[in-house]
């Protein structure tokens, strides 16, 4: 059996008066790649710093593959990558990865220099100089370049086109196939998880509000539409019921119910899910 490679219970974390994240109790397997979504101030960023060991908690457990992680203590094994791409604008990308090599104890110098010249970016090149996305590029070499067991990425796309979007997510799913790596990513487009993502957390208000594999969260839900007029023939408390003139549209989880004649079942879309929850966790509001 696998060890879990992220085990939170009752993580949380609080800042002066306000909680960032709480009561967060996760469970997800090696090899994992996890799409963590939220709106603004859900606690994305919170629990990617406590993965990373950026942040301390201020309650609960954290444990990466088997291991207590030591409060605010980084480790060897984890590699993080935020949006901002943080990088030195006045080195050179030679200068950049030698930088690296220096700084971290696990570093695969040939594979950082090998990745950067097949992606045509020039190593004599100043950061300042370079594209969103060769930054972007520059800045996951570099993360790849630590051979993590966990890549943790906040927001890695948020501040490229659509095309660098699509270059870096393609380039993300790449080394995820060559390094044998989990990865937790946090992301604003439900929609580019979808490709991605085996495991999917949502999270609002600072608490998880849907965690779980991505094929049984699909099987467990269900779209139904129908007429309005026969809705409370179906046996089922849905997650959300619409009426629009004569028809009508339900989410469901759990076992799909008998349906009355003109209604039909369709499968839905990460992006159904990830607003039909977040809308249905929306009247509990968290005090702080
Ligand atoms: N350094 C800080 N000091 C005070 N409050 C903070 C701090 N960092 C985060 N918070 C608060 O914690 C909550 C969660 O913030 P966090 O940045 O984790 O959310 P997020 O989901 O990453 O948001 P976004 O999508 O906008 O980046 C928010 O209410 C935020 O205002």
């Amino acid at each position: 059996m696998s060890t879990a490679a992220i085990a939170t219970h009752a993580l949380g974390r609080r800042y002066g008066r306000t909680w960032g994240l709480r009561d967060c109790t996760l469970e997800i397997g090696e090899g994992r790649v996890v799409g963590l979504v939220g709106p603004n101030g859900a606690g994305k960023s919170t629990l990617l710093n406590l993965l990373a060991g950026l942040l301390r908690p201020s309650t609960g457990d954290l444990e990466l593959f088997g291991r207590a992680v030591k409060p605010g203590a980084p480790s060897d094994g984890v590699a993080y990558l935020d949006q901002r791409h943080s990088l030195y604008e006045s080195f050179r990308v030679r200068e950049m990865l030698e930088a690296a090599r220096r700084l971290n104890r696990r570093w695969d110098h040939r594979a950082a220099l090998d990745r950067v010249r097949e992606l045509d970016i020039p190593l004599g090149r100043r950061v300042g100089e370079l594209s969103g996305g060769q930054r972007a590029q520059v800045a996951l070499s570099m993360a790849l370049a630590r051979r993590p067991e966990l890549l943790v990425l906040d927001e890695p796309v948020a501040s490229l086109d659509p095309l660098a979007r699509r270059d870096l997510m393609g380039s993300l799913m790449a080394a995820k196939a060559d390094h044998d790596c989990t990865v937790v990513l946090s992301s604003h487009v439900v929609s580019e998880l979808e490709r991605l993502c085996d495991h999917l957390v949502v999270l609002d208000h600072g608490r998880v509000v849907l965690s779980g594999d991505v094929d049984d969260l699909m099987a467990e839900h269900v779209r139904l539409t129908g007429p309005a007029s026969t809705v409370d023939e179906i046996r089922s408390v849905p997650l959300s019921c619409e009426r629009r003139g004569d028809a009508a549209t339900m989410l469901l989880r759990g076992p799909r119910p008998a349906l009355p004649p003109g209604w039909r079942a369709e499968p839905v879309s990460l992006e159904d899910l990830v607003l039909h929850h977040l809308a249905a966790g929306r009247p509990k509001e968290v005090a702080a």
